[in-house]
């Protein structure tokens, strides 16, 4: 075994530096969109993030009910929902040394890369690949999942994760060596503890975080090769969710396989490939199309937010994977639209065309100003529960200019001035959180009084905000989506979301204010027609079954989608964004071709604004029509958006997706679907 001496004085065993192999996996036939290619997984293993150890089980990862009050009895770490998922886990829980590790460490001590439960993961992972006998002569590539071990440890100049990951790897060692009875006192050197890096570096190539059926990340889990080889692209033609052990009865065919793409010394035997137990109860993994794919082309998901524009894909890709992708999107020659839209800012006080092509001086210095911004805000909500000082500065940020002292190539200083562009990805983040900070401040205001008239102005100004950023938000992703079809995994987000705040602007009691005396009955929004132009609700009532070409469906769907929604939102903008600040900008959030005039001459974009004040002529009876009017319009443009974004969701997720149930609810509650 030869011996690396770095410059942190560590002794490593150098693994052999042959050609590696790299695996993908190809589709085995033509498979349209929004299809299962493979049979749900179960996992190789699985732990809990320290947050939802007390509120989940460690083996299935079900919702536990509240814990008992802790007394000297019941200090456990982690707990189970029935004594079959304890007999299943606690066995691999004591022999992995994670009970030891949870001794050593009762409150987390790596809050990064690689965090305690990635460390947790790692302790679990490496009992199994020993029990079952697995080598670890070749630290490239364990169980068939590859590590990267040589790139992260030895050849990056990424000093201090590879000594994050050597003190994670001495914290295993120990816990493995208090559980054989071995004396912990002395110092663990890290040739002692190499196995434990690579199988952490595996953990960190290959580990997913797992997520309950409202998103929200419970774990992090590693499954076998048939998920573990997918790779990644940023115009992925893939997703994965999660299904539990219950909802993945049923025969699927696997329709993938995998391929090698580069061969070399240390392949892979497949007697050397681990594969989950059908008799885990945790979380399975499914993988499903969301574009036509080719027979032989390529499975990619994505393992970064697509929303981030390509200098931060690129980045986040490789501290968190070590490569550099150069899939379709990044090789993008000029930038695709996309890109181009997510980092694009609005200059005033320079005539670009005049900028030699080598001045791209601008990027990094405005991206960070208005990332800590955005965070900045952001903080005021989440850590301070202040929503409004979070909305105050966030329509700061979309509004003003901003002026940044920045250094030409050249060595000249130059005085820039700036504003963001509508699609920049800091915009769309502003959207989405200026979305749910004034819902919040609406909940806020209507606890502390609900009653006088005077208080129900400012929520209901509020709400309209609200909803007019969530449409915003959704529009905005839709017309990126025009140009980027993987985008449809965000977009049914999203269109679910301006869906369930439209109505619920809809439903706001606020509106009995413009009766003028007269009390507006609660019009039967449900008795009014949905829509006589598409087959959207049909389509819904049938849970989009029976479709035989479903790429055809996928763009027919969209088209009427898109047809209603163009004509019924220019009646209900104005009334929206009545209220002012950064809303009025915005000509029209589903056809942005205002975008082209409004911004190639930057001058007018805050002075141009136009006026909707669309009921300033209204009066008395006529108000009421007006409002009662708005209100339906907005009940038919919610409702379009509900049922589009619950089409979308099955297309990413299958038909029993979370995001259809909900709106299923919605529309039973709204009287549109018979319960
Ligand atoms: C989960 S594994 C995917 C399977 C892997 N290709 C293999 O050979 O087993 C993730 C690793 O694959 C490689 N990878 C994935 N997507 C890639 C891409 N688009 N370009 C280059 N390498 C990629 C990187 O080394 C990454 O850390």
């Amino acid at each position: 075994m030869t011996y690396y001496q770095d410059s942190r004085r560590f002794l490593l065993p150098l693994p052999c530096l042959s050609k590696l192999v790299k695996m993908e996996m190809r589709a085995k036939y033509d498979i349209p969109i929004g299809q299962d290619l493979i049979p749900p997984i179960p996992p190789l293993c699985l732990s809990l993030h320290h947050s939802t150890l007390l509120s989940h089980c460690s083996s299935c990862f079900s919702p536990l009910p509240p814990p008992p009050p802790p007394s000297n009895n019941n200090h456990h770490f982690i707990h189970y929902c029935s004594l079959q998922c304890s007999s299943l886990d606690a066995p691999l829980h004591f022999s992995s040394s994670e009970f030891h590790f949870f001794h050593l460490f009762p409150q987390p001590p790596y809050t990064s890369f690689p965090t305690s439960t990635d460390l947790r993961l790692s302790l679990r992972l490496l009992h199994i690949i020993q029990e079952s006998k697995g080598s670890f002569l070749n630290l490239e590539r364990i169980g068939g999942l590859v590590t990267n071990f040589k790139k992260v440890m030895f050849l990056d100049d990424d000093q201090e994760l590879c000594g994050r990951i050597l003190d994670g790897a001495k914290a295993m060692a120990i816990a493995r060596r208090m559980r054989d009875g071995l004396s912990t006192n002395g110092e663990i050197l890290a040739e002692e503890c190499t196995v434990e890096a690579a199988v952490i570096c595996l953990v960190l190539t290959n580990a997913v975080e797992v997520h309950d059926k409202d998103g929200r990340s419970l774990g992090v889990g590693v499954y076998d090769v048939m998920f573990s080889y997918i790779n990644h692209s940023c115009s992925p033609n893939a997703s994965y969710r999660f299904c539990t052990a219950l909802d993945s009865i049923g025969e699927l065919e696997c329709r993938i396989c995998p391929a090698v793409t580069e061969t070399g010394v240390g392949g892979i035997e497949s007697e050397s490939i681990i594969n989950g137990s059908e008799e885990c109860g945790g979380p399975r993994i499914i993988v499903r199309s969301i574009k036509g794919i080719q027979k032989n082309k390529e499975v990619l998901i994505t393992y970064t937010d697509l929303l981030q524009p390509k200098v931060m894909r690129l980045s986040e890709l490789w501290s968190k994977y070590r490569f550099s992708c150069c899939c379709k999107r990044c090789r993008g020659m000029p930038t695709t639209y996309i890109d181009h839209c997510l980092q694009e800012i609005l200059i005033s006080n320079l005539d670009c065309s005049n900028m030699a092509s080598g001045d791209n001086f601008v990027g990094d210095h405005v991206m960070e100003k208005l990332m800590d911004c955005l965070n900045d805000a952001i903080d005021d909500f989440l850590s301070f529960n202040n929503p409004k000082s979070c909305c105050e500065k966030l329509e700061i940020l979309l509004t003003q200019d901003h002026d940044e002292v920045v250094l030409k190539r050249n060595g000249e200083n130059i005085r820039l001035l700036f504003r963001l562009y509508p699609l920049h990805h800091v915009s769309l983040h502003a959207y989405m959180t200026l979305s749910s900070a004034y819902k919040v401040s609406v909940s806020e205001l209507l606890a502390l009084d609900s009653e006088s008239d005077e208080h129900q102005t400012e929520p209901f100004s509020m709400s309209r905000k609200s909803a007019a950023y969530s449409l915003l938000l959704a529009g905005a992703t839709q017309h990126l989506l025009e140009s980027e079809s993987s985008l449809i995994v965000p977009a049914s987000n999203f269109w679910t979301t301006a869906g369930e705040t439209l109505l619920s602007l809809v439903r706001s009691s606020t509106w009995n204010l413009f009766s003028r005396g007269r009390h507006v009955g609660e019009i039967s929004l449900s008795s009014c027609r949905i829509c006589s132009k598409c087959t959207l609700l049909d389509r819904f009532r049938d849970k989009f079954t029976d479709s035989h070409d479903e790429n055809a469906e996928f763009a027919e769907l969209t088209s009427q989608f898109l047809g209603c929604v163009t004509d019924i939102t220019p009646k209900i903008w104005g009334f929206l964004v009545e209220e002012g600040g950064y809303l009025k900008v915005v000509e029209d959030p589903i056809n942005f071709r205002w975008l082209g005039s409004r911004m190639s001459s930057f001058t007018h974009f805050a002075t141009n604004a136009t006026s909707h004040n669309a009921d300033e002529t209204h009066s008395g009876f006529e108000a009421e029509e007006y409002h009662n009017e708005i209100r339906v319009t907005l009940f038919l443009l919610g409702i379009h958006c509900l049922i589009y974004g619950a089409f979308l969701s099955t297309v990413c997720f299958s038909r029993h997706s979370p995001l259809m149930s909900k709106v299923e609810s919605i529309l039973c509650v709204e009287g549109i679907l018979n319960g």
